[in-house]
């Protein structure tokens, strides 16, 4: 049952969409004019408003602004095309011809109160997941991530050049994503382009683009990318690998606003904001002649670092969550969860890869799995050096029960976690990344014959 009010002032049609409706299972309203609903109801109670076009004081296309979110639905018998275009600028959702017929009228009625609901359900659900992460599709709660998202939302709505910073998968990408997202560019295009990855002696003209005959195979005139990202944004991952021509032609627009296509004298204006990313340190590079220093500046108006994922100790569990979900959507498999030891393994590798390494072991864990439970031997984790993380030790630590039954690997994690890292490591902070409390910490040192080594 939806709560319909119809604001008519012809008491016979009013009387006949009334009982129509409740025929239908609605509870129905009534009124004669704009103002006394206005004065009668509170109008954003209501799941639909049905009203005539042309009623005693103000026409019906007046309620609209009085009950924002509400969808109205005008009725007029003078359906011109003008009429209905009119109300629909105004923002009715539909219009409906009058005399109508019942079973239509009911038809249309169902469909916009349908609508309603999913725009309703949609709304709360975006609200709810805007909470979670304020930043769409990034996962993180930790101190450093609170200030990537705290500068995401104070640079994103200005023009301002944005340089980000960060070890590779930590997820450049996807701030310089929520730059634009949140930009008052956001229906601009969006345009990303890997630097390292165009070879370099096309990457001018694909950037810049270039005029028929400019070199040799230019059979027509191209835009470049930079042409293609007008009113929008430009993201340049792996800026640091820009050849110097290119350099050179990338200062020249961020200066002048202005792109000159390969073999043209002619400058063209262009709108687009840069947003670039780099791995690399790019001090260290202009530093070495191979970065123009004016460029490095004119890129750095804003800078952004994404921490690397070994520095966000508390968002590992919820980001591992996350990714399991949505490695289990992606390939279309129940729902898996993680096993204690699986999480406790998650928790002290180091993460070289950062975010994308926790991805793709996440996706192949769920590939391999036969159950829901994602347990260690799945995930492989690999070291460093590229040796898989062995299940088993040479001189094995004495095993809890528990644990032996769960493959015996948590103590194997717990004891290599402790002795790589207790010599810089506090015990505050070692039992924090372990996820236990301090006291749980001394317990396991006992049990398993590690006594601490630092005062
Ligand atoms: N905070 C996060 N929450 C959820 N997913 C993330 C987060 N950070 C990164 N990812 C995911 O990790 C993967 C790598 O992220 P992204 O490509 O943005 O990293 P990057 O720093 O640009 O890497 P590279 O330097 O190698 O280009 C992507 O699939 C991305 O969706």
């Amino acid at each position: 049952m939806s709560r319909i009010l119809v604001i008519e002032d012809e008491p016979i049609i009013r009387t006949e969409l009334r009982r129509l409706l409740v025929r239908a299972g609605h509870d129905v309203s009534e009124a004669g004019a704009v103002q006394e609903a206005a004065s009668d109801y509170a109008l954003d109670s209501f799941d639909l408003v049905l009203s005539d076009l042309r009623l005693p004081g103000a026409p019906g296309t007046d309620v609209i602004a009085l009950c924002p979110g509400v969808p109205v639905l005008i009725m007029t018998s003078y359906a011109t095309v003008k009429s209905a275009v009119d109300a629909m600028k105004l923002g009715a959702v539909d219009y409906i011809a009058k005399p109508f017929d019942h079973d239509e009228l009911l038809l249309q009625v169902e469909r916009v109160l349908r609508e309603g609901k999913l725009t309703r359900q949609n709304a709360a659900l975006k609200r709810e997941v805007e909470q979670a992460y304020p930043v769409s599709g990034m996962v993180g709660s930790s101190p450093a991530m609170r200030d990537v998202f705290e500068r995401i939302r104070k640079v994103a709505p200005s023009p301002a050049t944005v340089l980000v910073l960060g070890e590779s998968g930590t997820g450049k990408e996807l701030v310089a994503r929520a730059l634009h997202a949140q930009s008052p560019r956001a229906d601009g295009p969006l345009v990303s382009v890997n630097c390292a990855a165009i070879p370099e002696g096309l990457l001018e003209s694909e950037l810049f683009g270039h005029e028929k005959g400019a070199f040799t195979g230019a059979l027509t005139a191209h835009a470049g990318l930079v042409e293609a990202s007008h009113g929008g944004t430009l993201f340049l991952d792996e800026v640091g690998e820009l050849p110097a021509a290119a350099q050179a032609r990338l200062l020249r627009m961020l200066q002048d606003g202005e792109v000159r296509r390969v073999g043209s004298t002619r400058p063209r204006k262009v709108d687009v904001r840069i947003v670039a990313a780099t791995h690399r340190d790019l001090p260290r590079r202009v530093q070495e002649g191979v970065f123009r220093q004016d460029l490095y500046f004119r890129l750095r108006v804003v800078e952004i670092r994404t921490p690397p994922l070994r520095e966000r100790g508390e968002d590992l569990p919820v980001l591992a969550k996350y990714l399991l979900e949505k490695a289990c959507r992606k390939l279309g498999r129940a729902p898996a969860t993680l096993s204690p030891e699986a999480l406790l393994a998650l928790t002290v590798h180091p993460w070289p890869g950062n975010v994308r390494e926790l991805e793709n072991a996440l996706e192949r864990a769920v590939i391999l799995a036969d159950g829901p439970v994602i347990t260690p031997d799945l995930l492989a984790l690999e070291l460093p050096g590229g040796e898989p993380r062995p299940l088993t030790t040479d001189a094995p630590a004495p095993v809890e029960p528990e644990a032996e039954e769960a493959g015996g690997s948590m103590e194997e994690y717990f004891r290599r976690f402790v002795l790589e890292h207790q010599e810089h490591m506090g015990e505050t902070e070692l039992a924090k990344r372990l996820g236990i409390s301090r006291k749980a910490l001394w317990e396991k040192r006992q049990k398993l014959g590690l006594p601490r080594t630092r005062a």
